[in-house]
Order: structure tokens, then sequence, then C-alpha cells
């Protein structure tokens, strides 16, 4: 066999070894959340380099500290860091892992064959929200994994997009614990008065906020009436012909030249192997496994259909953060 082929054909083994064993790299990054490993190096800005003995014989003398091995953070391991309001990515990571969510995963070939299957459902008896809405701790760690993501998100919304002038009582649809909402009142003092509209079992245990009222209900029979609705990762996990109708009952909910303002991870037209690409298309599957088989990732070609269809003439899309992107649908 030729010398360049033989290589090759020993790289598309290695790789295809590597792909195999990438479950270890999620499992570890689990690992790691669960022993607290993030805050115990961190230890409040000095991210001190934590020691352990390099793996020695069975017989031998543990090596001296000097020839420990050192770990500090970098800038992907800080995400892990619990901050002062006690948020972190690390939730995010425990939710995905939960034994419901991993019961699912075997099931992606069948959804494949049969967009019919919905993976989650075969796996667990019932869809996800209702699932985890039964669930005390599958409920909490919903919401807190739904804020470790988003604060830091709303961050940066809040400083690029001045499109909450004028309103002065907003919804978020599926707003969970409600931190979108409160952090928006904070940096927007016109809007009086916030609705927190998401499951009554998700509302049920939702914090006092000031100035937001929690309610319950459900998004596909009504949304309740304000000057701009909010929506944040919401559409994603649905059908189109879901995701019509949560909009259409948003059109209703609306005044004439009110806003739809939902915030979405959105499609680049043309694929890369950028970070930004690779989570988009990582979340797509994910989606896939654990809410919809035909829920999905979507372009703004087809996020500004979807609005169309739902009565939405004005359309814009706005790439403030470098992941979600703000879409405005205008009446
Ligand atoms: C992915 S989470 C996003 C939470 C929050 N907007 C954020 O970004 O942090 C989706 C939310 O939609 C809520 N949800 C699911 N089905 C719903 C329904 N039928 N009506 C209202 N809210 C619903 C879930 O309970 C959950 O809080």
């Amino acid at each position: 066999m030729a010398e360049e082929t033989r290589e090759r054909r020993n790289s598309a083994r290695l790789a295809i070894l590597e792909l195999a064993n990438m479950i270890s790299v999620p499992m570890s990054l689990n690992a790691v959340v669960r022993l607290n490993v993030a805050d115990a190096i961190w230890q409040g800005g000095s991210n001190t380099p934590l020691s352990r003995p390099p793996l020695r014989r069975p017989g031998q003398p543990p090596a001296h500290p000097p020839h420990a091995l050192q770990y500090s953070l970098t800038d992907i391991g800080k995400t892990l860091v619990t901050d002062d309001e006690g948020l972190s990515y690390g939730a995010y990571v425990l939710q995905h892992h939960q034994d419901a969510l991993m019961r699912a995963w075997p099931l992606v070939h069948e959804a494949v064959a049969d967009p019919s299957t919905e993976p989650f459902v075969k796996a667990n008896g019932e869809p996800a929200y209702s699932y985890y809405g039964k669930k005390l701790e599958m409920n909490g760690l919903m919401k807190k994994a739904m804020s470790g993501v988003s604060v830091p998100f709303m961050k940066a919304i809040l400083d690029g997009y001045d499109g909450f002038g004028g309103v002065d009582r907003l919804v978020d649809v599926g707003g969970s614990a409600g931190d979108c909402l409160r952090m928006i009142l904070q940096k927007h003092p016109n809007v009086k008065e916030g609705v927190n509209y998401d499951l009554p079992e998700v509302v049920a245990k939702a914090p006092i906020i000031p100035g937001v009222t929690h309610v319950g209900g459900d998004m596909f029979k009504s949304i309740p009436t304000g000057d701009a609705i909010f929506m944040k990762w919401v559409l994603t996990t649905w059908t189109d012909e879901e995701c019509k109708l949560i909009m259409k009952n948003s059109y209703k909910a609306l005044p004439a030249g009110g806003k739809l303002i939902a915030c979405e991870p959105v499609l680049p037209k043309l694929t890369d192997d950028s970070h930004r690409t690779r989570a988009l298309l990582e979340g797509d599957i994910f989606v896939m496994t654990i809410y919809r088989t035909k829920g999905k990732h979507r372009t703004e070609e087809e996020y500004r259909q979807l609005g169309l269809l739902a009565g939405f003439p004005h359309f814009r899309a706005l790439y403030i953060d470098y992941f979600y992107t703000l879409l405005e649908f205008q009446k």
C-alpha cells in the first residue's frame, strides 16, 4: 500500500476512534461541574492553580510538589465559576445530562427514519416540559440552567438594543424564573409592568420580583396582552406549525405597531467550522432529540417567513450577541 494511502487510512481510523470515545468529553465536563472544580480553583478571583500529585505506579513514593501537575482556569473554565448572583453555565451542563435526557439519545436514529417519533417521549412516556413539570428537582435545575445562560446574554442585549422605548406593559412568554424581565425592568424604568408567562408549574416556584407578575398558562391557547412581547429561546424547540400558533397568539395580544421581540439561535446561510456554527448545529440535534423531532434551529429567512404567515408585515434581525439573534416582528 502506498505511504500516502496508509497515512490517510490511519488518520481516518484515529478520527473514528476519537469520535467513538468523544462521550468522555461531556461526561468529564459533567464530573468537573459536579465536583465544583471551577470554584475550587477560582477562589474569588485568585485563579490559584490546583495541585495534585501526578499518577504514580504502586510502590513508588508520591512526587514532591515541584513535580506536581498544576491546573488553573482558562476562559472556558471561567464560565463554570459561580458568580455573585449564584449563577454559572454549570447548571446548563448538568441539565443536559440528566437521566431522562440521556435515555432519549440512543433513539435519535428512529427519529431520523421516522420524524413522527419523538425520542424523549418514547424514552420517558411524555414530552420534556410536562416531564420536568412533575419533577421538582428537574424543574429547579431547568430554571437554574436558563438563568445561568440568560443573565449574561441579557446584559449584552440590554447594552445593544433600544427597542423597549414606549413599552409600558411587557409580557415575557416562556420567561422561566423571570430573570430576563427583571433585567429589562431595571434597565428601562418606562416598563412599569412585567408579566412573566410560563407553564403553571414553572411560575408556581418563580421568585418574587418587584414589578413582575407571574402568570401561569399555555402559550398555545392564549397569551396575555401587552404593549410588547418578549420571548427568548422558545420558538426553537417547536415545529413550524407550533411556532405559527405561538406567533399568531402573540399577534392577537399586541396593539397595532406592537412588537414581538424574540431571541433565538439563528443558523448562518452557509455553514463553516466556527465555534458558533458548531454550537448551533449541535443544538439543532439536541432540540430534535429532547424537544420536538421537527423542532429546529432556523435561518433568518425561515423566521421572516414564519412572521409573515403569523401576520407580522415588518421584520428585522439584529446580531447583537455571539449566540442568539434578536428577531423583531412588528404588527
Ligand atoms: C428553553 S426555556 C427558555 C426560558 C427563558 N425564556 C430563557 O431564555 O431563559 C423555554 C421555556 O418555555 C416554557 N414553556 C414550554 N411550554 C410552554 C407553554 N405551552 N406555555 C408557556 N410556556 C411554555 C418552559 O417552561 C421554559 O421556561
